[in-house]
């Protein structure tokens, strides 16, 4: 269990990034939402020991992060937003190179956890490749396969999904589930459904503050019978959003379709809908901008 109480950092330039923070995070897959800019990897880096906050402290199981950080680091495995390689290594080297950094420095014991690893994420048969050549979905599963070195308990992983196709984004999630099922795992993510997919618990944060925590479901039910859709036409939306609660605006098949917050039907024309975690999330992001 990660007990996160009361984190506040202000970075130089007078950018409050994380305002009294506090999460309780089980093991298991939690999402951590936010828009850019939210503070999310200004909290990754403080919970991976990168940097100081203000004030506020993390507990790893008993284990004070903060205060003991090399203790922290021996259990923890961090993939960070930008997540560089050495393009000209191979897979196996470059791996091989990061396990001794984490210190297995017994030759067979850490080929053997190399072999391993590599098997894991699915980049055995590739492993004699260099990684400037990998595809993006590639590069990540390398990330996690170096993040799982050592067998931490707390795994970070900072927005690892941008930026992937469908398919390899798919396969990274699950390879991330797998690994949620014994450990703590934090991904920190701006897309809504890497949450509704993988997280059976999850934080949204903004400017620095967390605006709500629990269980997607949970979350999601709240809004039941709350939530409604019209297809509108091109230039309503001010007035849609003058009068009403918009969560959010999508288009469909070149239409506008806006999703409106109200206890009954706000208009004609409105339909019903069955919730989902955009609606929380943007229901959230309109009533801290309110
Ligand atoms: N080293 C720094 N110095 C000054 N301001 C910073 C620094 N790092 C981040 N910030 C600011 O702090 C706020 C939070 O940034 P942070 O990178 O933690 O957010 P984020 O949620 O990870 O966003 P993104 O998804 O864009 O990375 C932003 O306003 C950012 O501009």
């Amino acid at each position: 269990m990660l007990s996160i109480r009361s984190l506040s950092k202000t970075y130089g330039n007078g950018v409050r990034a994380l305002r009294d923070v506090s999460l309780e995070i089980p093991t298991g897959m939690f999402g951590l939402l936010g828009p850019n800019g939210a503070g999310k990897s200004t909290l990754m880096r403080t919970i991976a020991t990168l940097q100081d906050p203000d004030s506020g402290s993390v507990m790893l199981d008993g284990l004070d992060v903060l205060a003991d950080k090399q203790a922290a680091r021996e259990q923890l495995g961090y993939l960070p937003q930008e997540f560089g390689v050495y393009p000209k290594e191979t897979a196996l080297a470059m791996l091989e190179h990061f396990a001794v950094l984490k210190g297995l420095v017994n030759d067979k014991e850490r080929h053997a956890v190399v072999e391993a690893l590599l098997r894991q994420v699915n980049l055995w048969e590739v492993r004699h490749h260099r990684l400037g050549g990998f595809s993006g979905g590639m590069r990540q599963r390398f990330g996690i396969a170096q993040a799982l070195i050592g067998d931490p308990k707390l795994i970070i992983v900072d927005e690892p999904t941008a930026g992937l196709d469908p398919e390899e984004r798919n396969r990274f999630l699950n390879l991330l589930a797998e690994i949620g099922e014994k450990v703590v795992v934090i991904l920190s993510t701006h897309i809504v459904e890497d949450v509704t997919d993988l997280c059976p618990r999850m934080a949204i944060i903004s400017r620095g503050e967390v605006l709500l925590q629990g269980e997607p479901l949970e979350t999601i039910r709240s809004l039941d019978g709350r939530v409604w859709k019209r297809t509108i036409g091109k230039g309503e939306l001010a007035e849609y959003q003058q009068q009403m609660t918009v969560l959010s605006t999508r288009l469909v098949g070149g239409r506008t379709v806006i999703h409106v917050l109200a206890d009954s039907a706000p208009g004609e024309g409105f339909e019903g809908i069955a919730p989902d975690l955009e609606d929380v999330y943007f229901g959230q992001l309109r009533q801290q901008a309110a």
